[in-house]
């Protein structure tokens, strides 16, 4: 099968999920690529389609074990025209549980044909220099696998003459879904006065949820917890207070030690 641009739509507010998706399509190689952010909120406003002559990949983090709810509308909305796609998730070194088997799920519902998916590992989103889960993670053994799974699809492409050729991908995660978890309270941070008002944090939010003219300002029923504002702040004026969200963090730091590999399936 001859394609003639990649589309890569990534969600990614604190950057592991854009690294791994970049990472892939560096070893697809050859073809125009086309960044589609989602993580931007306006980006998630426009409608998106792919057709028959383009390869997909869909990178999404995992958020308790499920593809982000934050991602549903625009997921809804869109429209794939029997075009290839790679399944992405990428995951903070406790599980990916489901989100992998959603996505391909969500992928083949929406008119796209799996052809591969893959579970990446990313510095967890709660990790933090007392609680550290995955830290450097993707690092380069990670986006050197990303680089070789992207050369094998692309090969694995060119072996089809038409998209009926392509077997029905199997990858891991069970029905039903993991129910999802009780929303935690977002009431889980303070923000210190070395805070500069830059503004950075409120340009990370992927919800639009901080007010750019004050950062302690943030509308919690809009904030995912996705700590991008944490992470990009140059200051280190944004941090976690003792919460619901804590707790989780130091329990995730006592329980995820063990450094897991990704796992590709063909
Ligand atoms: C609300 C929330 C829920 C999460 N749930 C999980 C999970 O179930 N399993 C896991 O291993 N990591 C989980 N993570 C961690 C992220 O999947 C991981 O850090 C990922 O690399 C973040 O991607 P990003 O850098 O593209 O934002 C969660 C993160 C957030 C913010």
């Amino acid at each position: 099968m001859n394609i003639e641009v990649v589309k890569l739509a990534c969600f990614s507010p604190t950057g592991t999920t854009k690294a791994i998706a970049k990472a892939i399509a560096k070893g697809i190689g050859e073809t125009t690529v086309e960044m589609v952010d989602i993580t931007r909120p306006e980006v998630r406003e426009k409608p998106f389609s792919t057709s028959a002559d383009e390869l997909l990949v869909m990178a999404v983090p995992v958020y308790a074990g499920r593809v982000p709810v934050v991602l549903s509308a625009w997921l809804d909305a869109f429209k794939a025209d029997n075009t290839p796609v790679v399944c992405v998730v990428v995951y903070g070194n406790r599980d990916y549980d489901d989100a992998l088997l959603e996505l391909k799920d969500i992928m083949k519902q929406k008119g796209a044909v799996p052809l591969a998916g893959a579970a990446f590992i990313g510095e967890h989103s709660f990790s933090s220099e007392d609680t550290p889960v995955a830290v450097g993670r993707p690092d380069e053994a990670d986006l050197s696998l990303a680089e070789e799974f992207g050369r094998k699809l692309a090969d694995k492409l060119k072996s089809f003459e038409s998209i009926d050729e392509i077997p029905e991908l199997t990858v891991s995660g069970k029905y039903p879904y993991k129910e999802f978890s009780p929303p935690i309270s977002a009431d889980f941070m303070i923000v210190s006065d070395e805070c500069t008002q830059c503004g950075l944090c409120a340009e990370a939010c992927p919800t639009g949820a901080i007010n750019p003219e004050e950062s302690s300002d943030v509308v919690q029923e809009k904030c995912i917890r996705c700590c991008a504002c944490i992470k990009i702040c140059p200051e280190g004026a944004r941090v976690m207070k003792p919460s619901p969200l804590k707790d989780i963090a130091v329990k995730l730091f006592n329980n995820c030690k063990e450094r897991k590999e990704p796992v590709l399936f063909f």
